[in-house]
Parts: C-alpha cells; sequence; structure tokens
C-alpha cells in the first residue's frame, strides 16, 4: 500500500445541497422492489444459473411476493433467451408479477430482447448505457452528446420496437449506469432527452433506475445525489425514480436506505446480496430493517432457511454465517454476557403485557424468519452460567438455582477450557449427570427405602451401597431430607446442613419427573450441591441428599 494514498486515489466530490431534507426522514413504507438476482445476480456467478436453477430461483421470489423481477439478458444467448421466452410461453408468470429484462441500446441487441417476450401480457424493457466522464473516455471514447445519443436512439428503439407489438403493455426502465459517478446535471439531461423520446405520464410512468455502478462515496452523498435528482428531474410525476446499489465499500443497504429517504419510489437488488464484485444491495436486509421498525415490507420472509438453501442452491455461493438475518449465526450468543442478557430478555418477555419486541441482543425474533430459539445460545469457554442454565432448561426442562449455575458452570468452564471446542446440549447434560446425578463411581448409591412417621417425624429407614457394599441404615427428622441426612451420618457420610433446598417438576402428565435441588454446608465450611431427578417426588429428595454426600 502506498504511504501516500493520495497520490493515486482522489476524494467523492460532494454534493452542494445545503437544504437536503433526507437526513429528517424515516422510512415509513416498503418501496417498490424489482429483484435483479436472475440478471445482475446471475451476470456474476462463475457458472451463470442454468434453465432448472433460473426457474427454480424465479419461483421462489414469486413466492417471496417480488411483483418486478429482471429475469435476464435475452440477447447473452440462447440459456437466456429460452428461459425468458420459456416463462412467457409456459404461463409461468402470475398475473401480479411483470417481468423484466435488460439491454444495451443496440438494434439487434433490442429486437432480441423484444422477441424474447413475444406473447407476454406485460414486460419492463429495462435500457442501459453510462454516463460517466471515465465511461465516456475509456469505454465508448464519445462526448457528451454521443454518449446521450445512445440513450435516446435506444429510446427509439424501444418506443418503435413495442407498437410493433401492441398485444404487451410495455413499461420502460432507462439506466445511465454509472449515475453516481457522473456528473448529476448530466444525468438529469441525459433521462430528460429518454424522457423526451417515450413521452411518459403520471399513469405510464417511466422508471428512472440510479446505480451506484461501482460504490464510490459514502452512502449520504448517494442521497444527495438522489435528492438532487429528484428535485431536478422535469416532470416528477410521471417518473418512477428507482435505486441500484452496489456494495463496493459496504455500503451497499445503507445507500439504498438513504435513496429512499432521498425520495425513491423503488429499489433493485437481490436476495442476500449478490451481484457483481461485492454485490447488489441485500434486499432481504433491506426489507428486514424496515420490519424491525415495524414497517411492513410486503415481503414475505417468513421461511429464512428455504431462502437460503435454495439461493445457495442456485448461485453455487455459500452465505456468510454473520450475513444479516440469514447466517447461521446471527442469531446465536456465544458469549456469556450476551447469553445472561439474553435469557433474561426472555423471562421478562413472558411477564409482559405487550407484544412489543425487547429482547437484548437479538434485534428481531427469530421465529418471525422461522427460525427456532435453539441456536440463540451455544456454549463454548467464552459462555457463563445463564447461557448453561438456558440450555439445560431448553434441552431438558431443568432450572437451576442460580447458585448451582455457578457452581455448575465450572466444570463447564473446565471442559471447555480442556476440548477448546464448542460444547452442544448433549455435552452438556453428559457433563452435568457425570457431575451430580448417579453414576458407577459414587460412593453412595440409593438401593431401597421407606419412610413413615408423622409430619414433624419421619423415620427414614433404607438399603444404600457404600463403596459396593449394602447397608442398612436409618434416621429420624422433622421431614424425610432431615432423616436421609441423618441415615447417611451412619453410612460415614460427612455431616451435611442443608442451607437451601428447591424442586421443581419436568414436564407433565404421566411422564412427568420432578427435580430437586439442595444446598449444603459442610463441617469445614465448604458448600457441596446435591440433585435428585426421579418420577417421584419424594423420591428425588433421597437422590439429592446421596447426591451431595458423593460430592462432599
Ligand atoms: C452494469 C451492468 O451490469 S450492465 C449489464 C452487463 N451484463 C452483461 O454484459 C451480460 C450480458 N452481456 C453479453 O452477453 C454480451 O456482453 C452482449 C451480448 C451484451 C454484447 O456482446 P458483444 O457484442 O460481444 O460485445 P461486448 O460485450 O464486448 O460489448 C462491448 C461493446 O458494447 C458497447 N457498449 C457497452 N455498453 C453499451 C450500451 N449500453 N449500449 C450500446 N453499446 C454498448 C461497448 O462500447 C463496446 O463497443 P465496441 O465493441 O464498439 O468497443
Ligand atoms: C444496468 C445497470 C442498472 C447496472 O446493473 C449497474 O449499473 O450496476
Amino acid at each position: 500500500m502506498l504511504r501516500d494514498p493520495s497520490t493515486k486515489y482522489r476524494p467523492f466530490p460532494t454534493v452542494d445541497l445545503p437544504d437536503r431534507r433526507w437526513p429528517s426522514r424515516t422510512i415509513t413504507r416498503a418501496p417498490r422492489w424489482l429483484s435483479t438476482d436472475l440478471r445482475d445476480g446471475n451476470q456474476a456467478l462463475i457458472d451463470p444459473m442454468d434453465a432448472e436453477k433460473k426457474g427454480r430461483l424465479f419461483d421462489l421470489l414469486v413466492r417471496v411476493g417480488l411483483k418486478e423481477i429482471e429475469v435476464g439478458f435475452p440477447s447473452a444467448g440462447a440459456t437466456e433467451f429460452d428461459f425468458i421466452s420459456g416463462l412467457v410461453r409456459n404461463g409461468r408468470i402470475p398475473d401480479d408479477v411483470t417481468i423484466q429484462v435488460l439491454t444495451q441500446s443496440r438494434r439487434d441487441l433490442i429486437e432480441t430482447s423484444f422477441a424474447s417476450l413475444e406473447g407476454a401480457r406485460t414486460a419492463i424493457v429495462h435500457l442501459y448505457n453510462a454516463v460517466s466522464p471515465a465511461w465516456r473516455r475509456i469505454v465508448f471514447g464519445m462526448t457528451r452528446d454521443e454518449v446521450k445519443a445512445i440513450a435516446t436512439d435506444g429510446a427509439r428503439m424501444l418506443r418503435d420496437e413495442a407498437a410493433k407489438r401492441p398485444g404487451t403493455d410495455w413499461q420502460f426502465e432507462y439506466s445511465p449506469e454509472t449515475f453516481s459517478t457522473a456528473e448529476l446535471d448530466f444525468s438529469v439531461e441525459v433521462c430528460a432527452a429518454v424522457m423526451d423520446v417515450l413521452r411518459p405520464t403520471p399513469d405510464k410512468p417511466l422508471i428512472l433506475n440510479l446505480p451506484a455502478t461501482v460504490e464510490a462515496a459514502t452512502p449520504n452523498v448517494y442521497a444527495d445525489q438522489i435528492e438532487w435528482f429528484c428535485r431536478n428531474v422535469p416532470n416528477r410525476e410521471s417518473v418512477v425514480v428507482s435505486l441500484h446499489t452496489h456494495n463496493d465499500r459496504g455500503t451497499g443497504v445503507a445507500a439504498a436506505e438513504l435513496g429512499i429517504m432521498a425520495g425513491a419510489d423503488r429499489v433493485e437488488g437481490c436476495l442476500l446480496g449478490n451481484g457483481e464484485r461485492t454485490g447488489n444491495c441485500d434486499l432481504v436486509t433491506v426489507a428486514l430493517n424496515m420490519y424491525t421498525q415495524g414497517v411492513d415490507p410486503q415481503l414475505d420472509l417468513s421461511d429464512i432457511d428455504a431462502l437460503v438453501n435454495t439461493v445457495t442452491y442456485c448461485t453455487n455461493l455459500p452465505v456468510h454465517p454473520r450475513t444479516p438475518y440469514a447466517g447461521d449465526l446471527v442469531f446465536t450468543a456465544f458469549s456469556g454476557s450476551h447469553q445472561d442478557a439474553i435469557k433474561k430478555g426472555f423471562a421478562a418477555r413472558e411477564q409482559q403485557n405487550d407484544e412489543a419486541w425487547q429482547i437484548p441482543y437479538l434485534p428481531i425474533d427469530p421465529a418471525d424468519l422461522g427460525r427456532s430459539y435453539e441456536a440463540v445460545i451455544r456454549v463454548n469457554s467464552q459462555s457463563g452460567k445463564g447461557g448453561i442454565a438456558w440450555i439445560l432448561e431448553q434441552d431438558r426442562g431443568l432450572k437451576l438455582p442460580k447458585r448451582l449455575q455457578a457452581d455448575f458452570s465450572r466444570h463447564v468452564q473446565a471442559l471447555a477450557d480442556a476440548t477448546s471446542r464448542e460444547l452442544n446440549a448433549d455435552d452438556i447434560w453428559q457433563l452435568f449427570q457425570s457431575t451430580y446425578l448417579p453414576g458407577e463411581h459414587d460412593r453412595f448409591s440409593l438401593r431401597d427405602y421407606q419412610e413413615s412417621g408423622a409430619a414433624g417425624d419421619r423415620l427414614f429407614v433404607g438399603r444404600v451401597s457404600v463403596a459396593g457394599e449394602d447397608r442398612s441404615i436409618s434416621g429420624r427428622g422433622n421431614g424425610l431430607i432431615s432423616g436421609v441426612i441423618a441415615a447417611m451420618s451412619e453410612a460415614g457420610a460427612p455431616a451435611l446442613d442443608v442451607a437451601d433446598y428447591s424442586e421443581h417438576a419436568i414436564g407433565k402428565g404421566a411422564d412427568a419427573q420432578a427435580a430437586t435441588y439442595l444446598e449444603c454446608r459442610l463441617d469445614d465450611g465448604r458448600t457441596v450441591w446435591g440433585v435428585g431427578i426421579d418420577a417421584d417426588i419424594a423420591t428425588a429428595g433421597v437422590r439429592a441428599v446421596l447426591s451431595a454426600a458423593n460430592r462432599a
């Protein structure tokens, strides 16, 4: 890298718009969406989609609720042409969906584009040519007027081809490609010239699509450009202002959002942000960002995993696990303080009277996207007691008292450090069992027992195995637990002083079990926990005493 990058790269000029209004606006309704997955997305793939994949993706886009779908570049070749004409011929386009195709401003390509749409009920033909100084000089070697003529010549060809096919309801889109790096007044001049040819009206508007073909500035600059354009384009009421951002600086979504605030009506992009280089605007993210502000995006993203599966199958591109909303890990917390807050959030939600979503660290309810709460908390060496307790509660129905959570989390931490890997629910359950529940290496294990007596004076008589040898023991107490503790001293267990006791049911009905948690102090000042789980609540208590005795 250069020590002084200014010798090679220049700062992007700002727009002179001191009375800009977009910064104080908010997004209050969904824009018109145009999916270009099958065109801009497709042209950026290592292996462009075949007809089967294009068909699958088309069906997904329809299911999601996209009403305008750019289905390809018909003049690119037979695969494209046949797919598009096949959609039309085979009646695969729902009545409320309009397909769109892209073409350069060349007669043969425009004729091919119209031919691919033969018989369509309605269609949008999208014409483009680059207008910025660099493209004028480098790509076309043309003056401003010559570049404007590419656009107007193309517009005339669209008009004439459409006139030959009155059976189709034609709409037109014009993109001054490289808009965001062109002079604003020149973009307006070219668009106005195209409008002069196509003569749009408020009832039959022209879509003027303003691409950040290569993202070159902060998104506020793009918003200024859009607001400036909206103010200066003639007959604004006869124009649908459309945005087409790319993500070269990582702000394609932000630019689209600010562009909507700046007055645009329509947004082009791809599901999950596929597209040239770093991608197009990610429509899923823009839509769900709106959703989290309480605005209906008018897209159905309620099965995000199915969407991801289809998109990855069709594009053969992976989705990064941290991709907003759609990545595998975006609803998962590994770190202790996040887990603690999420767990508390869910507990608080149970007490809440309304539906308002306020779970720390989760900007959206995973369930709204068809995701379960299972993966919300996962455990590794960064995790804390709250997360571990959550997993035991979700997976096993155990509601550990707080100090037991802390006790157990030390064991989990030691295992996570020793293994240097994530611990799944099974690992955690096995560790819990080997730490607190009966096992073959226990000194004390319960064979059978009986209890008798009245309230306040209970007699426990039982048989326990002590280091492999069966012993009969008995003890009295004002309750069963104290009776067992008294009996266990006959078996050689250390004195246990109960500091805390709690119990709860696990599950419901005939299969329900009970869990008992016992915190005991020892004579030497240490604290040990005992846990008992049994179908019978009294037996769960007895097991908890033996568990504590074993751990003592
Ligand atoms: C920003 C975007 O994403 S634009 C969309 C880009 N998508 C694609 O290119 C995918 C499909 N493209 C293709 O299949 C082919 O490129 C085709 C069929 C369009 C054209 O192929 P070819 O005729 O072989 O030419 P090629 O792609 O090299 O085009 C370059 C020529 O088109 C000219 N050109 C570029 N854009 C335009 C335009 N919008 N209108 C008219 N001419 C144009 C160039 O100046 C160049 O002309 P030259 O040969 O006189 O120098
Ligand atoms: C053709 C236009 C809309 C385009 O894809 C771009 O500029 O990125």
